[in-house]
């Protein structure tokens, strides 16, 4: 039979085109969106209806529908929702999601289509759009966690981006919340049975370890094409003991698509202990096994399960980012900057600060750039130039400058004033004399959480040795003279010496 709801126009504004799906909790349309020129949406209708209900069960809705939104904006790897509203005529909730043309994770598993790289790399992405949601969004002035309540493998979908690779997106955030707490509906439980944590079959208040246990389910699968626990019989009570008391099969008898290490064994057996406190604290634990994991291993030492801590800097001091690796030399480069967070105290927006990193007990000097993903694509293989530029009066100041130069992409400048009266600011121009090197970490805009990558950059001995002689200079000076003097006559001589840089740059290509 025809789906009565086809053609039919939502909000003056989404005509449902086509059935994509259908769930437990709604049906799933793709549609136009005739305000903005019939540009293709999806469109979740809710399996419930909430006319003559409580105004409670609608402001919850509106929430939700919110809480998704601003969770779409923080993470690449959560559908974006633009839009949500009820259908004038019955009172069923919808919500208008980003149209996300790919492949749903339930089918690529039991195409058997995933290799170990493609398994790391997709479990990570649905980790770090996780981590995000765990952390919270800002609800007049608090944070809130958000717990996902159904993860599985039908609410992730898999798209390929141009510039991106595959990328994977998160489905239904706190829907099964909402559609529990309408309370016209007779099942108290909402969620999937084989993906539910025992406390999630209690009905207790769920914390984000109720996620890491539907994760560990899922990453199972992914591994195996099985999931871990099986119930006796597809009832209620039959998966409720099955996550209470089954001890969930081993690797060893489930026939793993590739040969697994051990370390991944351990993480998704530990999601999968029965006891919330027996299983990773954080998503974040998590994520780092998969970076650990992803590094190339032809550069790196076997990899032990010994925990390494990257550290948010949160206060306006800036302390370093610690990364302790487990065993000294362990993390390649690209590990130990794919561990490096962007600090919560910096606006996610297209900046440049200093900033050391501490790797293995030694501080790095660094400088953090954010920039739009397809600029860091750009930037990844380039020619690079650094400058110093010094000033000691009216105020000690340097302009630090590195130039990242691309053929055909052309040159990006990085430039930051250091103000030396400032201590911080004199040890750090002092440390890149000595080590004749720093590095930028480049963050993407789209994906902040940690460094997409990092350059190493030398510095030539010449300009080192001068390095350190202006830090004797600032040290010893005691001028204090006008800031924004020295720094716009720092800005005259950088425009003077730019043309030479590019033509160096240039010739040396
Ligand atoms: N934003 C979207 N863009 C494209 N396809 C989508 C989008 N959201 C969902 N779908 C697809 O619609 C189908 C139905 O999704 P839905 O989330 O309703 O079902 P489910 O996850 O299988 O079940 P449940 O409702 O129990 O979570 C799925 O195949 C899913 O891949």
């Amino acid at each position: 039979m025809r789906d009565p709801n086809l053609n039919r126009i939502l909000a003056n504004r989404y005509q449902l085109q086509q059935v994509l799906g259908a769930g437990a909790m709604g049906q799933v349309y793709l549609a136009h969106d005739k305000l903005l020129g019939g540009v293709p949406v999806a469109v979740k209708l809710l399996s419930i209806s909430i006319h003559n209900k409580k105004l409670r069960v609608q402001e919850r809705f509106e929430q939700e529908a919110k809480t998704c939104a601003i969770l779409g904006q923080k993470s690449i790897h959560i559908v974006r929702v633009m839009d949500y509203g009820v259908v004038e005529e019955n009172g069923t909730p919808f919500y208008v999601m980003e149209y996300l043309k790919g492949k749903n994770l339930s089918d690529v598993i039991r195409n058997y289509a995933l290799s170990l790289p493609r398994f790391l790399s997709i479990g990570r992405q649905i980790s770090l759009g996780l981590e995000c949601a765990h952390q919270g969004i800002p609800v007049d002035g608090k944070t809130y966690p958000i717990i996902h309540r159904d993860i599985k493998p039908s609410n992730v979908l898999l798209i390929q981006d141009n510039s991106l690779g595959e990328l994977a997106k998160l489905l239904d955030f706190g829907i099964a919340k909402l559609l529990q707490a309408d309370s016209s509906q007779t099942r108290y439980y909402m969620g999937t049975f084989a993906y539910s944590s025992p406390e999630q079959m209690e009905g207790s208040e769920l914390t984000n370890r109720s996620d890491i246990y539907s994760l560990g389910v899922m990453l199972f699968e992914m591994l195996t094409g099985n999931i871990p626990i099986q119930a006796n019989t597809d009832s209620f009570g039959g998966w409720f003991k099955a996550h209470h008391y089954q001890p969930p099969r081993s690797f060893e008898t489930s026939e793993p698509k590739f040969p697994i290490p051990p370390q991944l064994k351990d993480l998704v057996m530990s999601c999968l202990a029965k006891a919330p406190s027996d299983r990773p604290q954080n998503v974040s634990e998590i994520i780092k096994v998969f970076t650990l994991l992803e590094q190339p291993r032809d550069r790196s030492l076997p990899l032990t399960t010994q925990p390494i801590t990257p550290q948010t800097p949160s206060s306006g001091n800036e302390p370093a980012n610690t990364i302790v690796a487990p065993q000294k030399g362990q993390l390649t480069t690209d590990a130990i900057c794919r561990l490096t967070r962007w600090p919560q105290n910096k606006p996610i927006a297209d900046i440049v600060f200093p900033q050391s990193i501490q790797i293995n007990d030694e501080e790095s000097p660094a400088l953090w750039v954010m920039l739009s993903q397809i600029e860091v694509n750009k930037r990844l293989v380039n020619r690079t130039y650094n400058h110093f530029l010094f000033i000691t009066s009216p105020s000690p100041m340097m302009l630090w400058i590195t130039a990242l130069h691309h053929r055909a992409y052309g040159t990006k400048w990085l430039t930051y004033y250091l103000d030396l009266k400032n201590s911080q600011n004199r040890d750090l121009i002092q440390s890149i004399g000595i080590k004749g090197y720093y590095r930028v970490l480049l963050f993407a805009r789209e994906t902040p959480q940690y460094a997409s990558s990092c350059l190493l950059i030398h510095v030539a001995s010449s300009q080192g040795i001068l390095l350190q002689q202006w830090y004797l200079l600032s040290q010893s000076s005691n001028i204090h003279g006008d800031v924004q003097l020295s720094k716009s006559l720092l800005k005259q001589e950088y425009e003077k010496i730019k043309p030479q840089i590019l033509m160096k740059l240039e010739a040396s290509v």
